[in-house]
């Protein structure tokens, strides 16, 4: 996984729009409670099946659920148009969970700046962005990414789309920030 911050271009979604020069964003900024609280792990996608790694982590933090998405024009159903809302900038009300099983593509997130951050994930990287994170995603010029979602019981994946900043997920997510930050002082 790699991370920076975006220009502003209007150029193909799918480039990485690196800032000039590059601005790399570490994981410690990332995953950082007074940030943004993106968590982060690397594993062995060739043996998710029977990984230990990702079984232990799946009974610490409960994703029960799990299923596959390939984004690529000629897997996902109805393409073009799922690819325009997953880069519509959203929220979820719960935590968004993709382990990148092969290829690769870019989850955007803003930090407490309001600036897009551009997290590149690759084959066996798993992210999990927060409930009530603004956030989309985008194929990169491979346009090819095959994940695996999972979840804490039946998935909701209702997008809601910005602006929800009177939504109540986007207090819990705040509140829960400074608590974990609190906690680690
Ligand atoms: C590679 S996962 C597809 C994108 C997605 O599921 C989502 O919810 C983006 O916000
Ligand atoms: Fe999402």
């Amino acid at each position: 996984m790699k991370a920076w911050y975006m220009d502003s271009s209007c150029e193909d979604q799918r480039l990485p729009h690196h800032l000039d020069p590059p601005q790399y964003v570490s994981e410690e900024h990332l995953s950082g409670p007074a940030e943004l609280g993106v968590l982060h792990w690397v594993m062995n996608a060739d043996e998710y099946e029977t990984d230990p790694q990702l079984k232990k982590l799946r009974e610490e933090r409960g994703y029960d659920y799990e299923d596959f998405i390939t984004v690529s024009p000629d897997k996902l159903p109805n393409y073009e148009h799922k690819i325009k809302t997953f880069y519509e900038e959203h929220i979820h009300t719960d935590e968004e969970i993709r382990y990148c099983l092969d290829g690769s593509g870019y989850f955007d997130v803003r930090d407490s700046d309001d600036r897009w951050i551009r997290i590149w994930v690759e084959k066996g990287d798993m992210i999990v962005l927060p409930a009530g994170s603004y956030h989309r995603f985008t194929n990169d010029e491979t346009n090819y990414i095959k994940a695996m979602r999972l979840f804490v019981g039946a998935p909701i994946w209702t997008p809601y789309n910005r602006p929800q900043d009177d939504h109540p997920i986007r207090a819990s997510l705040f509140s829960n920030l400074h608590f974990q930050a609190a906690i680690r002082l």
